[in-house]
């Protein structure tokens, strides 16, 4: 069995969450932002590891992408975000952050595993971790070496009717990691001028695919375009407080299914 890694000294991480999905560009991101919000919005105290080492996407969307991370000895001090989100992205060490990351599979795999031992995170409740897409290198040393307590898994709807989602939920299963459940991520888009649902990807099929795999559906994300214009302009902790009650529900489901912080 490989041995788990251990987190710096004055580090207390209550739980910690890989989100993962099968393939890139289903919203992974983009979810694990939400949920960071929204679990910060209860007063929770959370942390990002942007373990998307290639394709770091984190520091943008908290508008967090001008601060740079500082090594004090051993220990790198994460970035935090206006609500006091902190957060861990290679885009916070490169120099520039439209530097390629042009690293072979194990230097980047280490790189991950120094960003659970040596960032000072200090008291979390929790720790989510943006695991690049699919079922590669870095969700592997992950899910071997940190101490993960469970996986979100987010996929789109297209993405649902292929095996990929279920490479993913296997890969869990394998590891021995529970599942908390999957998140549909647009899902569907509602129409604000007569508050219709239209399933622009065909209708969902996530309730019996999660079904079929006995896994848990989390939620179901519409398209929301402001959303994605708050994201883009580095502001998603105004989407947390623009749509409070959004965020509760998202964050009362997933407090329901990761279960009490002792
Ligand atoms: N619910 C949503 N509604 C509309 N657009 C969305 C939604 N979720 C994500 N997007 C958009 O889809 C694009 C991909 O999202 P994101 O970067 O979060 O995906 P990802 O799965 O993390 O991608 P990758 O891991 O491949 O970088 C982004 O432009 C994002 O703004």
């Amino acid at each position: 069995m490989i041995q788990k890694e251990k987190p710096l000294e004055g580090t207390n991480i209550k739980k910690i969450i890989a989100v993962m999905s099968g393939k890139g560009g289903v919203g992974k991101s983009s979810v694990t932002s939400l949920m960071a919000v929204s679990l910060r919005n209860k007063g929770y105290k959370v942390g990002i590891m942007d373990a998307d080492i290639t394709g770091p996407s984190i520091p943008k969307v908290f508008g967090i992408n001008n601060q740079r991370a500082v090594s004090i000895g051993e220990a790198i001090q994460p970035a935090e975000t206006v609500t006091g989100i902190k957060a861990m992205s290679l885009n916070l060490l490169v120099k520039q952050e439209d530097d390629p990351v042009v690293w072979r599979g194990p230097v980047i795999a280490g790189t991950v595993k120094q960003f659970y031992t040596n960032v000072a995170w200090g008291d979390l409740d929790f720790l989510l971790i943006d695991l690049p897409p699919g079922t590669g290198d870095v969700p592997l040393t992950i899910m071997q070496s940190l101490p993960v307590d469970g996986i979100v898994v987010v996929s789109s709807p297209q993405d649902l009717v292929k095996l990929i989602v279920k490479k993913s939920v296997n890969m869990a299963k394998m590891m021995d990691i529970p599942i908390y459940g999957i998140v549909e991520n647009m899902s569907y888009f509602e129409c604000p001028d007569c508050n219709k649902k239209h399933y622009i990807f065909g209708k969902s099929k996530i309730e019996e695919i999660a079904k079929e795999m006995d896994i848990a559906v989390l939620e179901k994300l519409p398209i929301d375009p402001e959303f994605v214009a708050l994201c883009d302009e580095g502001k998603v902790e105004v989407f947390g407080k623009m749509r409070f009650g959004f965020c509760e529900n998202f964050a009362n489901k997933l407090e329901d299914k990761i279960g009490g912080i002792e």
